[in-house]
């Protein structure tokens, strides 16, 4: 690849307002160069509106956004040298492949067809495909091909909004692993927008949290779901079951039985983050000995590989009250009957997840370091 070298971007207090509408609020978010950034969010939380700023569509109310740390919101778009993926892609549909590509080259390497099938094997395609329209490829074609087009004038950094939203499960995870393939080959910094966690958490080297137009958290994605900031974050990116708890030298007392404490945490009463797929559950042959966690089968949703199952229960450990239910998570073949009583256990450690009253800032966040 020819081009600019990668370029951070740096977004700094940014706010937008559409007429009295706040849709961002003080902003703040910082992507390394080469690395793979994740917005991630639930409809309408102000992503787009993110991401339409940083490539200069839409003017900030307040805040800057620069590269490499230079000011860029008085740039024009086509200056910034950012390139854009949209959800549908956008392919001119009376361009063949190699038109649409070679469209993003710099006028002099039009018609270098070389070059244009480097960038489609960048992106896995065949050159094969070259001659044909867009209406003629799948939606993940058309996806790589918006892509190949992006990368096409080596931009500092490729912007994605959304751009597997429209594929169907199966296409979806192939076009995401041959996009974030050819991201990582090029070495472009990027920054994708979507509503789907395990997009984010299986993308990107950083998940920055958007709600209500605000950043809740920016994380290394195992840190985002093992240490969410707060339960909402928690409960987003995962199935979470959280339980009243006390902690003591580090361990937390839960009905759940007594565990390691992720993080420093201080001493005193709290909710615990427990991951369902932390919850062993094993049948109950000979009845239960004294301290036993004890729960009995509600529910359980077969999945194949694994299948979740709601328990109540029965028996659990210290002063704290039994919650409702529990979710876990167990590979598919043992899921157990509903009805049964089966014994609990947790393992790993467990996460102090307080109820969200502040926007707080991930406390043990290092931005990662670029790819390769
Ligand atoms: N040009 C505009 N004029 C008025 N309101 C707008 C404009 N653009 C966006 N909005 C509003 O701003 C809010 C955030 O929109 P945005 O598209 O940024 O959210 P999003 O998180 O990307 O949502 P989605 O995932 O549904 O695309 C929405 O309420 C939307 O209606």
């Amino acid at each position: 690849m020819t081009g600019a070298a990668p370029a951070g971007i740096q977004v700094t207090g940014v706010s937008k307002s559409f007429g009295p509408v706040e849709v961002l609020h003080d902003v703040h978010l910082e992507v390394a160069p080469g690395s793979l950034t994740a917005v991630l969010g639930r409809s309408g939380c102000g992503k787009t509106t993110l991401l339409r700023i940083v490539a200069g569509f839409v003017a900030p109310d307040a805040g800057t956004v620069a590269l490499d740390g230079r000011p860029v919101v008085d740039l024009p778009p086509e200056r910034r040298r950012v390139g854009y993926v949209s959800q549908e892609g956008s392919l001119f549909p009376h361009l063949d492949v190699a038109g649409n590509v070679a469209f993003g080259l710099p006028r002099r390497l039009r018609r270098a067809r070389h070059r244009v099938d480097e960038l489609l094997e960048l992106v896995g395609l065949e050159p094969g495909l070259a001659a044909r329209y867009p209406h003629q490829l799948s939606g993940g074609q058309q996806q790589r091909v918006a892509l190949a087009r992006a990368l096409a004038p080596g931009p500092r950094a490729v912007l994605l909004d959304e751009p597997f939203a429209a594929l169907d499960a199966e296409l979806r995870e192939s076009t995401r692993r041959a996009v974030a393939a050819a991201l990582e080959h090029a070495g472009t910094t990027a920054v994708l927008v979507t509503h789907d966690q395990g997009e984010a958490l299986s993308m990107a080297g950083q998940v920055a949290v958007l709600s209500e137009g605000r950043v809740v958290q920016v994380a290394p994605p195992a840190q985002l779901y093992r240490q969410p900031a707060d339960a909402d974050v928690a409960a987003f990116v995962g199935d979470a079951v959280l339980l009243p708890a006390t902690v003591r030298d580090g361990r937390a007392d839960s009905v759940l039985g007594v565990h390691p404490v992720t993080g420093r945490p201080e001493s005193g009463p709290t909710t615990v983050l427990v991951r369902p797929e932390q919850i062993v559950l094993e049948p109950l042959a000979n009845g239960a000995a004294p301290g036993e966690v004890v729960a009995r089968v509600v529910d359980a949703t077969f999945y194949g590989h694994d299948a979740t199952v709601r328990l109540r229960v029965r028996s659990g450990s210290g002063e704290h009250p039994l919650p409702d239910t529990v979710l876990a998570r167990t590979p598919g073949h043992a899921a157990p009957e509903i009805g049964s009583d089966v014994r609990l256990t947790v393992r790993g450690s467990v996460t102090p997840t307080a109820r969200r009253t502040d926007h707080i800032p991930s406390p043990e966040h290092e931005a990662p370091a670029p790819r390769g």
